[in-house]
């Protein structure tokens, strides 16, 4: 990326920053188990994520990362246990209203809608958040964080690259400005420099706007290069939780947990 495009993108997510009157909130996970009716596949789950901070969610397929993000947005129902965003407890809320807490997930790219072009796809996540100029204004903030979005604004979501579309789906979320953002192995098929890309965008923008970001992530190293901490979960539990730096040079952790 050109300095130009640096500088561009970084003004458009601090303008982002003015934009947004909240900054990020406190997501905490009590002793919450999990299930989809054949015993649970999370045991006890207790995570505090810290406003601004960033969470690697760490753990071989099967896990239970997915399970647990779901059991935040309201997709699954917890057996036992609490979640709280904000110091709201979320038990029997709405997914609704849970994303008008400012709570969002961004699934592996499927939440671009095929059929709608790029921009539609933006003015979209922007609905219930912008109206006139300042719609305008979010989603020309996002093109300046995403230039290839901007190449792109008129290319049906079908017609794009797996790249693309992971930044189209990260695009949508952000311009809703949450204060919490769950991703879901953004990085999934995507070649390393938009992996960067796409990583860097989100460190940037937990500092500049104090985002709190919760990242499920196979792909341990890029996940832990950007995270304050990490979370290593394997058959439901977590096994550790601490540092990023600490657990990406623990051999232990590593040898067991993180194939690296
Ligand atoms: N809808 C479902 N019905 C029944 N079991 C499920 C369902 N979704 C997931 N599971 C099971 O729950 C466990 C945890 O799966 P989950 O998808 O949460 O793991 P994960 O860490 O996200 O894995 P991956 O990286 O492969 O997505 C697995 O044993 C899985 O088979």
């Amino acid at each position: 990326m050109g300095s130009n495009r640096e500088h561009s993108a970084r003004h458009a997510r601090s303008e982002l920053v003015s934009a947004s009157s909240q900054t990020g909130a406190e997501l905490s996970v009590s002793e919450l188990t999990v299930g989809y009716g054949g015993g649970p596949v999370l045991h006890d789950i207790s995570i505090t994520v810290r406003p601004g901070e960033v969470v690697a969610l760490l753990g071989a397929n099967g896990a239970g990362k997915t399970t647990l993000l779901s059991a935040l947005t309201g997709r699954v129902r917890a057996a036992s246990g609490s979640v709280t965003f904000d110091g709201r407890d979320l038990r029997g809320m709405r997914t609704e209203d849970r994303a008008r807490l400012g709570l969002a997930l961004v699934p592996d790219g499927q939440s671009v809608v095929g059929e709608l072009t790029v921009d539609e796809n933006l003015r979209l996540g922007a609905l219930w958040r912008h109206r006139g100029k300042a719609r305008e204004a979010a989603i020309r903030q996002i093109y300046g964080m995403f230039e290839p979005l901007d190449r792109r604004k008129h290319a049906d979501g079908h017609q794009l690259s797996g790249g693309e579309r992971q930044m189209l789906a990260l695009g949508r979320a952000l311009i809703a400005e949450p204060r919490l953002i769950a991703l879901d192995e953004p990085s999934l098929g995507l070649a390393p420099l938009v992996v960067a890309q796409i990583m860097r965008t989100l460190r940037e923008t937990a500092r500049e706007r104090g985002l709190t970001v919760l990242l499920a992530e196979q792909n341990v190293t890029g996940a832990l290069s950007i995270a304050d901490r990490g979370v290593v979960v394997n058959l439901g539990r977590i096994v550790a939780d601490g540092d990023a730096k600490a657990l990406a040079e623990d051999p232990s952790i590593r040898h067991a947990y993180l194939g690296f």
